[in-house]
């Protein structure tokens, strides 16, 4: 048409041009018009031509660069998405396109807009009723609703770091508000149902934890009632949430596709080992490297709580329901209602009947699946610690986070940052302390009178740190600021009761606070020995001035977030500081001021060793411990450093190679080597010590002699220098600390105040003092102006039945 139009106006121009020349002016002149008038309207179009080009090409640019970043977590988007978005393919994940919604810089094009929009529609209409074609999808469907491979998501571990966490709602600032109709609907949708058939072949986990041993009891009900099913193609397995090693193992993992869960929980409004298990799937919930869903992949679950609705009515099985909840936002889909049984009031009879309607359900009911809606997401971030009034009935699913999301938003944040203290008055772990001798200082501290302070008092021995480095067992206080600790070593004796946490997340005592309280309370179990049979006039009267400080006992006082200025508050006083930390903690050991020694304990030579003994929280624990051992040879090179190992046969004692590659790693001052002990016996615990992992002195010895040539054969100068034979407790050291010959591994302690009190500007070799002949290597290590008191046959015959009766642990690690 362009074309036409030019070449007809230029031939028109022409034949104007060779007529006007030619005389005939009137012909010329209509010419020329016309000419005009095509001319202007070739332009015309021309410009209506470019003015379409560069309109294009936006849109082609615009096509290329919508590359969904979502990935299956929708998390280049960031935010949340509506739970149906990810069955849409673009921004199908977690987080579609709600990037924007939270103030997130990201360009998006309308296409984006419109699928959230049609999102929103489509997640309205699945939630509240469903389109009967729908339905009718679904019900042709749903035996492959467990299809894993369908409906798992790959673990997005490398997910890039642009990708947000998972921001609580408790801290968006914007909340939509639903009608009491929409909450009830959407909170917790109903998904698919699952057929009998599939439940009956499923492997049932039975998972509970238990501080006082009613869980545990009620746990054995459940599994002794499920028993009783007998279409049940396997026998359910009962589960210690407490001892797992690893609580990813099933919460992130699942440990086979037919697995369905039952998980056994109690309450308490004090710190308690459920709040690992808790705090860990909240972490893996907020944690956007992980699968979005992994708890998709079980056939479902479902929670008992018990607790204690008479004296605790507000909080009254909270953490069952917490568990519930985030088990669900993890993609868990719940198969029956969570059970909820007050102690007080009901009790086995209770448990008896919901593990038994359980039971029946299995075999005879095919139930529908309840599963976490994200679309009212909010009602459970901001899920309170204490909510809920609701009673079971047959709407349970619904009610109970219909519960959450009607209670009162005040409530909700006050809870919500609530902090607890470690040990509070009331908990079973006080309780538990006290009547094994502990005195709890404010919430989180611990002194306890060490049996070698009372033996040394009466003339009976010291212990084997007199050998090693001249503390006076009667002068010396043993301490933890921190009652919790980070790992769950198979010979702590308070494993299972004692706080767990990564971090530290309570209440925080003064440092002078408990410096003074410790002291006070040492004093007092010192005075209870007045008039006991033995007791030493002198050192009973020197006992009053603590001259030492332990700092390790039972958990991890690197923890305690003043440690630096309760060293000081030590020192001030001259009593001289031990500290003894797990390698968990490289910044805090990296922070760390001066002490008069300083511990690291190694607990196994590898990483897989080090898990089943320590049973570390973290993940990197490993890591962390080179860490650790890097700091020691490094920044804290100026103190006088030890290695701890503390030897369990079938555990840690065999591979002298890898121990001498860390000691390489860290060039300690000493490895203190150290057998496990033993003290009473428990129950229940499947992880604790027997008599077979308790090493004799002889295969101790032979161990630190390998040890020490294998150390040589590398040539580092490690030396076998000092022992106690009664604690099974030898000392390897650096050569340097052997003079002229003679080994100073003693500490002068009136050397190291003198020299503190000018500066902290010195080393180890600073304080240091000669090690007496009868605590060198060899001779045994008995401190003299000591009584030997050797055990009676029937003692030990006694023990020995002890121990075969049950597990037994170690006293004393430190
Ligand atoms: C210190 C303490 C705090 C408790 N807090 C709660 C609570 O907040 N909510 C609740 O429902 N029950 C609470 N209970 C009751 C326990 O959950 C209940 O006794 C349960 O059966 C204990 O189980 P266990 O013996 O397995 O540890 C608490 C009990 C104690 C001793
Ligand atoms: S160092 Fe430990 S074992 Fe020795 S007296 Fe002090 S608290 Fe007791």
């Amino acid at each position: 048409m362009t074309f036409n139009n030019q070449t007809t106006a230029t031939v028109i121009g022409f034949i104007g041009i060779y007529l006007y020349f030619g005389g005939r002016f009137s012909i010329a002149l209509v010419l020329f018009f016309s000419y005009g008038i095509l001319y202007t309207e070739n332009k015309k179009l021309e410009n209506a031509d470019n003015k379409i080009k560069p309109a294009q090409e936006p849109l082609k640019t615009e096509k290329k660069k919508h590359v969904c970043m979502c990935g299956k977590n929708g998390g280049g988007c960031g935010g949340k998405s509506k739970s149906d978005t990810k069955k849409k393919g673009c921004c199908g994940g977690k987080g579609g396109c709600g990037g924007l919604k939270h103030g997130h810089n990201h360009t998006h094009s309308d296409s984006c807009a419109r699928s959230e929009k049609n999102d929103e529609n489509h997640s309205n209409t699945n939630s509240t009723q469903q389109n009967p074609k729908d339905v009718d999808e679904l019900a042709v469907d749903f035996t492959g609703a467990f299809n894993t491979a369908e409906n798992s998501h790959k673990p997005l571990k490398k997910l890039p770091k642009i990708v947000p966490k998972r921001i609580p709602k408790r801290f968006s600032a914007e909340k939509k508000k639903k009608s009491p109709t929409e909450k009830s609907d959407r909170l917790i949708k109903s998904a698919l149902t699952v057929s009998n058939e599939k439940l009956l072949k499923s492997d049932i986990y039975i998972f509970y934890s238990s501080l006082q041993g009613a869980t545990e009891k009620a746990a054995r009900i459940v599994e002794n009632e499920l028993m009783k099913v007998t279409e049940l193609e396997k026998k359910p397995i009962l589960m210690n949430l407490d001892e797992l090693d690893n609580i990813d193992d099933y919460f992130v993992d699942v440990p086979t596709e037919n697995s369905l869960y039952v998980i056994v929980l109690p309450s308490y409004d004090v710190d308690c080992p459920l709040d690992y298990f808790l705090q860990t799937l909240e972490e893996n919930f907020y944690d956007q490297r992980l699968d979005a869903y992994p708890l998709r992949k079980l056939v479902g679950y479902t929670v008992l709580g018990l607790g204690d609705s008479e004296s605790w009515p507000e909080k009254f099985c909270y953490q069952a329901k917490k568990v519930d909840q985030f088990v669900a936002k993890l993609g868990g889909r719940r198969v029956f209602p969570v059970g909820k049984i007050c102690m007080k009031t009901s009790g086995n009879g209770e448990i008896k009947s919901w593990a038994n309607l359980f039971g029946e359900m299995l075999k005879e009911d095919e139930p529908i699946l309840y599963e976490y809606d994200e679309t009212v997401s909010d009602a459970y971030d901001e899920s309170p610690d204490g909510e809920s009034n609701s009673d079971n009935n047959d709407n349970e699913q619904l009610a109970d986070v219909e519960d959450l999301a009607g209670s009162d938003s005040n409530k909700c944040s006050k809870n919500s940052y609530e902090i607890k203290q470690m040990v509070a008055k009331n908990s079973p772990t006080y309780k538990n302390l006290t009547k094994q001798g502990y005195k709890i200082i404010g919430s989180h501290s611990g002194v306890k009178i060490c049996r070698w302070t009372k033996n040394e008092l009466r003339g009976r021995g010291s212990c084997y740190k007199k050998s090693l480095f001249n503390i006076s067992s009667s002068r010396c206080m043993e301490l933890t600021p921190s009652l919790a600790c980070s790992s769950k070593c198979v010979f702590c004796w308070r494993h299972g009761t004692n706080p767990v946490s990564k971090n530290w997340r309570w209440e925080i005592d003064e440092p002078e606070d408990i410096l003074e309280s410790a002291l006070n309370a040492h004093y007092s179990m010192i005075k209870q020995m007045r008039g006991v049979p033995g007791v030493m006039a002198d050192r009973f009267a020197n006992a009053f001035k603590v001259a030492h400080c332990a700092l390790s006992l039972v958990g991890e006082p690197i923890l305690y977030p003043h440690i630096n200025k309760f060293i000081e508050l030590l020192h001030e006083k001259e009593i001289s500081s031990f500290l003894v930390c797990n390698a968990q903690h490289p910044e805090a050991l990296r922070n760390i001021g001066k002490v008069t020694q300083l511990y690291v304990s190694i607990d196994a030579p590898t990483k897989q060793e080090l898990k089943k003994v320590d049973r570390p929280l973290y993940k990197d624990f490993w890591e962390r411990m080179i860490e650790c051992l890097d700091i020691i040879k490094t920044v804290q090179s100026h103190q006088r450093t030890v290695f701890r190992l503390t030897l369990v046969k079938g555990f840690n004692m065999g591979d002298i190679s890898s121990y001498s590659d860390l000691v390489e790693r860290g060039l300690p001052c000493f490895i203190e080597v150290k057998g496990a002990t033993f003290s009473g016996a428990s129950k229940n615990d499947v992880n604790s010590l027997t008599m077979q992992n308790i090493p004799y002195n002889e295969e101790c010895k032979k161990f630190v002699e390998d040890f020490v040539a294998e150390l040589q054969r590398r040539r580092l100068p490690y030396e076998l220098a000092a022992e106690h034979a009664h604690s099974n407790c030898i000392l390897i050291a650096n050569s340097r600390f052997k003079i002229n010959g003679e080994w100073h591994t003693h500490i002068a302690f009136d050397k190291f105040f003198e020299l503190l009190k000018k500066s902290d500007d010195f080393t180890y070799m600073d304080y240091l003092e000669k090690t007496p002949e009868w605590a060198l290597y060899g001779n045994g290590g008995f401190a003299p102006g000591n009584e030997r008191v050797i055990r009676k046959e029937e003692k030990l015959k006694k023990k020995l039945l002890k121990e075969q009766q049950g597990s037994l642990k170690s006293q004393e690690t430190h």
